[in-house]
């Protein structure tokens, strides 16, 4: 297929300003260079660091700023140099869509950690326009940041895996954490926690989730198929637990204290963090040293990797637990996911939802 001859007017939700209120919002895309893909968007799932990035919780937000990097689409158009997709297929798009392929982090194909990555929103692509990320009716994105959505895998249910899924899984498998019998902890049960839990038991793992209420055990136990639930203000259920995990996946999105999830890990333990929070988390060495523990962090995954997880998911049968609503309602979800209400990813049914495209066949 040819490039496109214009610049095409999408609609996308975007946020004007720290309220984080998303509200319908016009752009062009950049006409189909040799190696991108034009993608319908068809399902975007919502994660927590749209809230963080919408609400500018980082400080370094732009606007207006069209969130969403959990993006599934269908392929309406492709630039000559495009050979791995074709109109027609179903392909994800995640949290980032570019990077500087010479440097080390890019030469060894984890491009996440390159320190000239693009993010798929709120950032500047190489023609100098802000990215708009998949609360929108179009993409344009690179074929190198674009994955296959594999067979057996419904798009609702593949776009949490772009995120959540990778997430949890790159760290896994990164850290040597993939074995069967370990014992694993996941501290926050949201939307990357309950992949978590997921992507941990289908590895074998002996799976405890660690909550900051009771409200979620039932389920936990009985729908995610966790082994063990604490409530982290139970003193004495804590302390029962110490010293018994190889790791914990850490998705509080909040400032916490470290120390009481530290005491649970075992000798070599792992305080694997995810949350993205913009003040000083503290410890006394002590917990670290005796015991030999590690605090570390992971950063989404690596496009090989979202491959790989799509796949896995599809191989153990696994899947999200998702709520899709239509773009009318992002606002009330955003508020819902703040107040920790959703069980427990939302996905926006983008396409069903009417907006407006001028991109071709979209
Ligand atoms: N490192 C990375 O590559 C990635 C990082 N992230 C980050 O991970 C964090 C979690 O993301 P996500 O799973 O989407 O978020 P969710 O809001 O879906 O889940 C967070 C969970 O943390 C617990 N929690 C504890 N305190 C709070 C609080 N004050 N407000 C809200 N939740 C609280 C809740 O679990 P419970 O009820 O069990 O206490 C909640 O469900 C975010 O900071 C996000 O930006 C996300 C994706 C990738
Ligand atoms: O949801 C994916 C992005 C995670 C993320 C991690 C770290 C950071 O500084 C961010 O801005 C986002
Ligand atoms: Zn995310
Ligand atoms: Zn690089």
């Amino acid at each position: 297929m040819g490039s496109l001859a214009s610049e095409k007017t999408v609609t996308g939700w975007a946020a004007r300003d720290p309220s984080g209120h998303l509200s319908p919002y016009n752009y062009t895309l950049r006409k189909t260079g040799p190696e991108d893909v034009v993608l319908k968007v068809l399902y975007c799932g919502i994660c927590h660091t749209d809230i963080h990035q919408a609400k500018n919780h980082l400080g370094a937000s732009k606007y207006p700023m069209v969130p969403g990097h959990e993006v599934v689409g269908e392929v309406v158009e492709v630039g000559p140099e495009v050979t791995k997709y074709r109109a027609g297929d179903v392909v994800g798009v995640g949290v980032i869509v570019g990077c500087c392929r010479e440097c080390h982090p890019c030469k060894a194909n984890v491009e996440q950690y390159c320190n000239k990555k693009i993010w798929s929103y709120n950032d500047v692509y190489t023609d100098g326009r802000p990215t708009q990320g998949g609360f929108a009716s179009s993409m344009v994105v690179d074929q190198k940041f674009v994955v296959k959505i594999p067979a057996g895998l419904a798009p609702e249910q593949a776009a949490p895996l772009l995120c959540a899924g990778l997430t949890v899984y790159s760290p896994l498998k990164h850290f040597g954490l993939m074995s069967p019998g370990l014992r694993g902890g996941v501290l926050g049960l949201g939307g990357v926690g309950h992949m978590g839990v997921k992507v941990a038991k289908s590895m074998g793992h002996h799976v405890t989730v660690i909550s900051s209420s009771g409200k979620k055990r039932a389920e936990a136990m009985d729908d995610l198929g966790a082994d063990a639930y604490l409530v982290s203000s139970d003193a004495a259920e804590m302390a029962a637990a110490a010293d018994s995990l190889d790791y914990i996946i850490d998705t509080v999105p909040v400032h916490h204290p470290l120390e009481p999830y530290l005491a649970l890990l075992k000798l070599d333990g792992k305080l694997i963090l995810m949350g993205v929070i913009n003040q000083p988390l503290s410890f006394i060495s002590p917990m670290v040293m005796l015991g030999r523990k590690s605090i570390t962090g992971s950063f989404i995954g690596s496009m090989a990797e979202t491959e790989e997880v799509l796949q896995f998911c599809v191989d153990k049968g696994l899947t999200s637990q998702i709520e899709v609503v239509k773009m009318d309602y992002v606002n009330q979800a955003l508020e819902r996911l703040e107040r920790n209400d959703v069980r427990y990813r939302f996905v926006v049914d983008v396409a069903g939802s009417n907006i407006p495209d001028d991109s071709p066949s979209a």
